[in-house]
């Protein structure tokens, strides 16, 4: 399972879970998180690493290039995610200027709403498709994929270039729903499935296991409301070290991971 991505609903916690997994990860072998969120601007405190100096989109000349040659090759009927990256894409080949962090632990961008009225986000959806789609990870490497939340990635394609969609559920009616949503989704683009509880108690992960199995979705694992990773959030700090560690591993296990 080398490339993984992480849905949910908004302030489910993906972000939270891909940093977790991250650092897990990375004491495994590489791990590239990529942001494939337009919007959210804080991923890499969380993972304690700096900002890249450019996103993927500026790399390749910016919105208003990509978008050119997208609309070029959508004349030409072609398959519009094609042709922005060489063939044999792999993590050692990546442009280091957008690239934050160091191996092990590596951060890229897709791209980031940066003007007013820039237009629609349609072509970082195709760029991040492209690029994971192109990208070739190998042995004891791994690419965390952090997705916007809802299902938008689905209709843009992104899950084409992952192998798994982990779905993280909080106690909410609205987070059932979508990982009913996310789990046809998915079984639609052909890629193995996973979901994972987040911010429970006592009596939400029981009550959030009895829902999703009426549903005949299994729960992989279930974390915990943490005051620590609130706090780390609320001020912007890197999540602690070893925090839900155990969960962390239990899920890794269950991957075959
Ligand atoms: N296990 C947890 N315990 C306590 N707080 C948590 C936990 N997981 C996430 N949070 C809090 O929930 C908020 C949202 O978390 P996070 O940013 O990871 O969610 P997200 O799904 O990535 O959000 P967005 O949809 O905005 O990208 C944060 O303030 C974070 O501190």
């Amino acid at each position: 399972m080398p490339k993984i991505m992480i849905c949910g609903r908004g302030g489910s916690g993906k972000s939270t879970l891909v940093t977790l997994l991250a650092r897990a990860l990375a004491e495994r072998g590489k791990v590239l998180v990529v942001d494939t969120d337009e919007s959210n601007l804080g991923l890499h405190k969380m993972l304690g690493l700096s900002t890249p100096a450019m996103t993927l989109m500026g790399c390749l000349g910016g919105k208003p290039a990509v978008r050119e040659k997208l609309l070029a090759s959508l004349q030409k009927k072609g398959d519009e995610s094609t042709g922005f990256f060489a063939d044999g894409l792999n993590l050692a080949s990546l442009p280091p200027e957008c690239t934050g962090g160091e191996w092990p632990l590596r951060f890229l961008r897709i791209g980031k709403i940066e003007r007013s009225m820039e237009g629609c986000a349609c072509p970082m959806g195709a760029v991040a498709r492209s690029f994971l789609k192109q990208l070739r990870v190998g042995q004891d490497e791994w690419v965390l994929v952090d997705t916007e939340a809802g299902v938008e990635h689905f209709g843009r394609g992104v899950v084409e270039g992952v192998d798994l969609v982990v779905i993280v559920v909080d106690p909410s009616h609205e987070a059932v729903l979508l990982a009913e949503r996310a789990k046809a989704l998915t079984a639609e683009a052909g890629k193995d499935f996973v979901v994972v509880l987040n911010k429970t108690d006592a009596a939400t992960e029981p009550f959030l296991r009895r829902e999703l199995s009426a549903k005949g979705i299994p729960v992989r694992s279930a974390f915990g409301f943490s005051p620590e990773i609130m706090e780390a959030n609320l001020t912007g700090n890197p999540l602690p070290a070893g925090n839900c560690q155990e969960q962390v591993n239990e899920l890794l296990a269950s991957l075959a991971i």
